[in-house]
């Protein structure tokens, strides 16, 4: 459908450095809030994509009792997922469960705006190729003719090997420019099956946001922000946003960065 965009037309990494990991929650929620509310009065609807993780649902948690969450109206909001575990409906590890506790359920969305991509007890069966082929319809379908920007704001997580969404270090799914979906099989971390969006569906994102906390992520997060690896050896550095690619990180995620002091100013 598309290719990756090159990373000369995409917005290099900027890193946010905050003390911990409930200060970034709660940072990450606010400017979430601000910056959907700001492209709705541009566009109308806004779209976000939502990530899974210890990170990115604490985030979903903050946002939910932020004071400035009626700035959005959440009915114009188009709902979409980075990548989703290949789980039943109700398994606790389902990115949807996670997020639509953490904040879907308690916020007056329109439910034809949720985009899920479907558990292994769905319509698809256990077929992951068959849900990736259909969350591409509908990504193609909402997409109406290739339009770039497809999403307003990208949420993803990092592992520690600095995977994003569901695809992982030399992987087959890191080299695919022709999907914006995928299956994932054979992962390294449970569960083995996933459904992903490629580099290629990220990089349609006006903004991508990376969060990421805890001292298990510092040496990915240095390797991502100072060595210059390709997105084969680290995913992460190939989820660039075309106006912004912001990097959310706690003290203890930033503590092997060479220059941490300086750069904690920009979360100022
Ligand atoms: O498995 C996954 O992990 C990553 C990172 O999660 P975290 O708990 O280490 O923050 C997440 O971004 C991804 O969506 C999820 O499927």
């Amino acid at each position: 459908m598309t290719t990756t965009r090159s990373a000369s037309t995409l917005s290099k990494p900027i890193p946010y450095i905050y003390d911990n990991d409930e200060q970034l929650a709660g940072e990450v929620a606010s400017r979430l809030l601000s910056t959907l509310a700001q492209a709705q009065d541009e566009r109308a609807y806004a779209s976000l994509v939502l990530t899974g993780g210890r990170t990115g649902t604490a985030v979903l948690e903050r946002l939910r009792t932020d004071p400035k969450r009626d700035f959005v109206n959440w009915h114009r909001v188009n709902f979409f997922w980075g990548d989703e575990r290949f789980v039943a409906r109700h398994h606790p590890d389902r990115n949807e469960k996670q997020a639509r506790e953490a904040l879907l359920d308690h916020l007056p969305v329109d439910p034809s705006r949720v985009h899920v991509m479907a558990p292994s007890d769905g319509g698809f069966g256990n077929d992951a190729t068959a849900v990736a082929n259909a969350y591409q319809a509908l990504l193609c379908a909402y997409g109406r003719l290739d339009r770039t920007p497809l999403f307003d704001i990208c949420l993803l997580g990092m592992g520690e090997e600095g995977h994003v969404a569901s695809i992982f270090p030399d992987s087959p799914a890191v080299l695919d420019e022709q999907r914006e979906v995928v299956a994932v099989y054979n992962c390294p971390k449970p569960p083995s099956t996933r459904i992903s969006l490629t580099l290629s569906a990220i990089t349609r994102s006006r903004e991508v946001w990376l969060m990421t906390t805890g001292e298990t992520k510092a040496s990915a997060v240095a390797t991502l922000m100072e060595e210059g690896l390709t997105p084969q050896q680290l995913p992460a550095a190939g989820a660039l946003g075309s106006r912004a690619t912001r990097v959310f990180l706690d003290a203890a995620a930033a503590s092997r960065l060479s220059s941490c002091e300086d750069l904690s100013a920009s979360a100022r």
